[in-house]
């Protein structure tokens, strides 16, 4: 007989059923492969496609008969926007878990409609059957609902930037700090924080049982598309996989604005252990905001950079490019109303408090995973696609 698995509490895990929408996403594809294979739980993924956790379905997008989560893992090809199906799932669940979100920034300010709808208006069903059947529901919110930091606002030398408050972010007490509306990038800020807002007041007013997570640049395999290979070829994904692509054609690293921007990043295998620490332990992540990040990890997109080259020359075994990296404007990359969040300090104190959680992976280490894994499932399909281009020219 398995072991009896215990909260943090000591109480015994009672198995439940987990309404995941988004769930073939990066989070999702991670955060199914730990429950089916750690724990008890029961999932109805709910998303449009399921190409990141088909390795997890059997060919009917059902379970494989074959694995010892067999049974546990339920595939619904559903688009929350327009689903009547979607209330049914919730009600049959113990907990809903929202990853749905439209989240690269290239989206931010050339489709601003879709962006707000997406990460606000399709939202809310979700909150409100949660609310109204009495469910628990984990909501993914984000980092850049704080925007840009205090410090942002002083002269550079300013002695103030130094000091923790001017630039770590702190769940209860920082400030949401947004540009003005021509610069559409706080669309998608904007609507994760009333999403934020509206859970907040399901909560005080309904009852709601909620956990609001603000995920850090999480990064790791299978995070967004390599244009071209398995996304679109004009498509522009987070920085992680714009690298990525970059390297894999042999072309130099485009740092927008010179790559000045800092960011903490977080190993998505550390980050899932927290959210598993959040399902599994309710009485104490109900009615939190959780900050998800690794502070140690803080580098400018500049050295992410030069980490990354020299990483990918290792794993692949070419060469670094004579002009490894180029500057260019964030208008010329990005179009009219882009902006950026400066820097990006999780402060931890919460999290740690409540679920005694802390990142363990290095940014080497987990570049160097990721790499490799990027590596060896694109470097193929690359050559081929580019000896056909030069075919074809
Ligand atoms: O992954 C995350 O957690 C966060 O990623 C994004 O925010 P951001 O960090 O700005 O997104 P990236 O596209 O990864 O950009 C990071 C930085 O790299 C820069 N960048 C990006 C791509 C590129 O090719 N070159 C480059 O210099 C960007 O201008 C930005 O300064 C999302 O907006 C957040 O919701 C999300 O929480």
């Amino acid at each position: 007989m398995a072991a009896v698995r215990l909260d943090l509490d000591g109480k015994p895990i009672k198995a439940m059923t987990i309404c995941m929408i988004g769930a073939g996403g990066f989070i999702g594809s991670h955060l199914c492969e730990k429950l089916m294979a750690e724990t008890p739980h029961t999932v109805l993924a709910v998303d449009v496609y399921n190409d990141k956790i088909k390795h997890l379905l059997g060919p009917e997008g059902e379970q494989q008969s074959d694995h010892h989560w067999a049974g546990r893992i339920h595939f619904h090809r559903l688009n929350i926007k327009h689903d009547s199906r979607l209330e049914g799932l919730i009600k049959m669940s113990h907990l809903t878990i929202n990853l749905a979100a439209i989240c690269t920034p290239a989206d931010y300010n050339t489709r601003p409609l879709e962006t707000i709808y997406s990460n606000f208006i399709d939202a809310i069903p979700v909150v409100k059957y949660c609310s109204e059947n009495g469910k628990r529901l984990i909501h993914f919110s984000t980092c850049e609902v704080y925007g840009k930091t205090i410090g942002s606002f002083l002269p550079k030398d300013h002695p103030l930037r130094q000091e923790p408050e001017f630039y770590v972010l702190k769940e209860d007490a920082s400030p949401c700090i947004f540009g003005p509306i021509e610069k559409q990038r706080w669309s998608y800020a904007c609507a994760k924080q009333l999403i934020e807002r509206l859970i907040f007041a399901e909560g005080a007013e309904n009852g709601l049982e909620f956990t609001i997570v603000r995920p850090f640049n999480w990064i790791g395999p299978r995070m967004d598309f390599i244009p071209g290979i398995d996304g679109p070829g004009e498509g522009v994904p987070r920085v992680l996989a714009c690298f990525g692509n970059n390297l894999l054609r042999g072309e130099p690293l485009k740092l927008v604005n010179g790559g000045q921007s800092q960011r903490t990043f977080l190993y998505i295998k550390d980050a899932i252990e927290a959210v598993l620490l959040m399902i599994e332990n309710p009485a104490r992540a109900n009615g939190q905001i959780f900050n998800v990040g690794n502070p140690n990890n803080e580098v400018t997109v500049k050295q992410l950079a030069e980490m990354m080259i020299e990483v990918y020359s290792k794993v692949a075994g070419e060469p670094v490019l004579d002009v490894p990296t180029i500057d260019v404007s964030s208008r010329e990359f990005y179009g009219e109303g882009y902006d950026d969040s400066d820097r990006r300090i999780p402060d931890m104190t919460i999290i740690s408090k409540q679920l005694g959680w802390s990142p363990k992976a290095s940014l080497s280490d987990l570049l160097e995973s990721t790499l490799t894994y990027q590596h060896k499932t694109y470097a193929e399909a690359m050559k081929r696609m580019t000896a056909r281009s030069a075919t074809s020219n």
